[in-house]
């Protein structure tokens, strides 16, 4: 049971791919079949500790991979049933059903047991499983203190995070092979649990993948101020949100932040460490500058516009996050040749580049690549995504981030990152990532305050 960081990520056309292709010399679909079954049962014997298994088959290779564990389960000692929601159709299945050597319970009458295996559907689930079939499992996991699914819980779309019946909460889900979409997307991942990979020896290969621990740029001796990262934060109606972005900024690990604002910029507010100066446009031209973040608290009104302009035309890295993303047009973007990440919310996103109408991987690369730059599609899965197709999907990291300011935080941090020097993929991962850290280091019903103040222990 492989921990899913940094993992490739396979739809269910690009897995059926890697198979396809790991089936040289005496590697075929049976023994790949094999392989997973008796993965199923190593993981399966491992959390149950001695308790009855219940494995519930379906008549795919999904119900294939559950006839084998179960008949390794019982090969270990384990006191193990099995159920059926219909005989087995594939040629796989049946051959390996033929391996369980007890009798086959009827799924709409079978007896709970402690431990569930759900192998009724994984990847081929073509459309919503039976009211019959949805009740069954409903009653049975219901029952079960643990409910472990193989590859994908029954009812989830391999690709989309798209449920397509009613599919109960599991605790554990064992992605055989490889981590597909759905194990990250919503709303599918809130009901897998854990999800832990299962090794049976296809070699994957993806330009998506899970995020991962980043290497985060570090001082040296040779460091100061300036090269650290100098961010500028172009502050506008709201300065609170600004504030956030810049202390954020600091504490993700940026040498100098220059907050520009209008009004009164007083130099006697905390924290002293952000430079606090008038907004002018000419600010912007300063030469050290690594990055400028635009959009937390802006505004929508004229100055607004005038500095979001005046930050595009700057020629500096940008982070363009909240108000920003209401203002500028994705003509404008594509238009623009400097580096920039995006940090849109799911709102954002639609006001921007139209409705999500197949899913959020596929729908996040197509806005990089009209865009131009590496879009941050934020949500309890966050999906990042590269001009050149490259993806990020990030699994849930806090239910307690839905909270005012989280974004203007994630925009600071992402700042330090570009301004560190890290090309902007690199960035917008390394960003995200120690939001994540810190929302988990913040526990539960944290301010954004916290969430800002909590990136430095996490930094590393
Ligand atoms: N990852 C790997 O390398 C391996 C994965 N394995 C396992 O194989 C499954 C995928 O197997 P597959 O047979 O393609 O799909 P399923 O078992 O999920 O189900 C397909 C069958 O179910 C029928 N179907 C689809 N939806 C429904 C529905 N709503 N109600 C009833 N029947 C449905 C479908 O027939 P249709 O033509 O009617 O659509 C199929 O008969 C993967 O998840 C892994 O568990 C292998 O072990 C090998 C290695
Ligand atoms: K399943």
């Amino acid at each position: 049971m492989i921990p899913i960081d940094g993992l490739a990520v396979l739809t269910a056309a690009e897995m059926r791919s890697a198979e396809q292709a790991a089936m040289i010399g005496d590697v075929t679909e049976a023994s790949l079949m094999d392989r997973a079954g008796a993965a199923i049962a190593q993981a399966v014997a491992r959390l149950a500790a001695g308790r009855e298994v219940l494995v519930l088959c379906g008549p795919g290779n999904n119900g294939g991979d559950g006839y084998i564990a179960a008949a390794e389960l019982k090969r270990r000692g384990l006191a193990v049933r099995v159920a059926a929601s219909e005989a087995p159709r594939s040629d796989d299945a049946r051959r390996v059903a033929a391996f369980w050597p007890d009798a086959v319970e009827s799924l709409e009458r079978a007896e709970p047991a402690p431990v569930l295996v759900d192998a009724i559907f994984g990847t081929g689930l073509s459309r919503s499983p039976s009211a019959v079939v949805e009740h069954a499992l409903a009653r049975l996991t219901d029952a079960a203190w643990l409910r472990i699914a193989v590859d994908l819980p029954t009812g989830i779309a391999t690709d989309t995070g798209k449920v397509l019946g009613k599919t109960p909460r599991f605790d554990v889900t064992l992605a055989l092979g490889a981590v597909k979409p759905s194990h990250v997307l919503q709303p599918a991942a809130s009901l897998m649990g854990q999800v832990r990979l299962l090794d049976i020896g296809v070699p994957t290969k993806s330009s998506a993948r899970i995020l991962a621990r980043p290497i985060l740029p570090q001082p040296d001796a040779t460091s100061h101020k300036y090269n650290r990262g100098m961010v500028a934060i172009v502050a506008g109606s709201m300065s609170g949100a600004s504030e956030l972005a810049a202390l954020a900024t600091l504490r993700a690990g940026a040498g100098y932040v220059l907050h520009l604002a209008s009004g009164d910029v007083s130099a006697s507010a905390a924290p002293h460490a952000i430079v606090r100066r008038n907004y002018t446009a000419d600010a912007l031209n300063e030469d050290r500058i690594g990055a400028v973040v635009i959009g937390p608290g802006l505004g929508r009104n004229d100055d607004a516009s005038d500095r979001l302009e005046a930050a595009l035309a700057s020629g500096r890295p940008l982070v363009i996050d909240g108000d920003a993303l209401r203002l500028v047009a994705v003509e404008t973007l594509a238009a623009h040749d400097g580096r920039k990440i995006l940090t849109p919310h799911g709102g954002e996103f639609t006001h921007l580049f139209g409705e999500v109408t197949d899913d959020k991987l596929s729908a996040t690369r197509r806005a990089a690549q009209q865009s131009g730059g590496v879009v941050v599609h934020k949500g309890a899965d966050t999906v990042i995504a590269a001009p050149d197709g490259r993806a990020i999907l990030c699994p849930e990291a806090s239910p307690w981030l839905s909270t005012a300011g989280t974004g203007d935080v994630l925009a600071g941090a992402i700042g330090a990152m570009l301004a560190a020097g890290l090309e902007p993929l690199a960035a917008a991962e390394a960003g995200v990532w120690l939001h994540a850290q810190a929302a988990r280091a913040c526990g539960k019903a944290f301010i954004a305050d916290d969430l800002a103040d909590a990136l430095s222990a996490v930094r590393g």
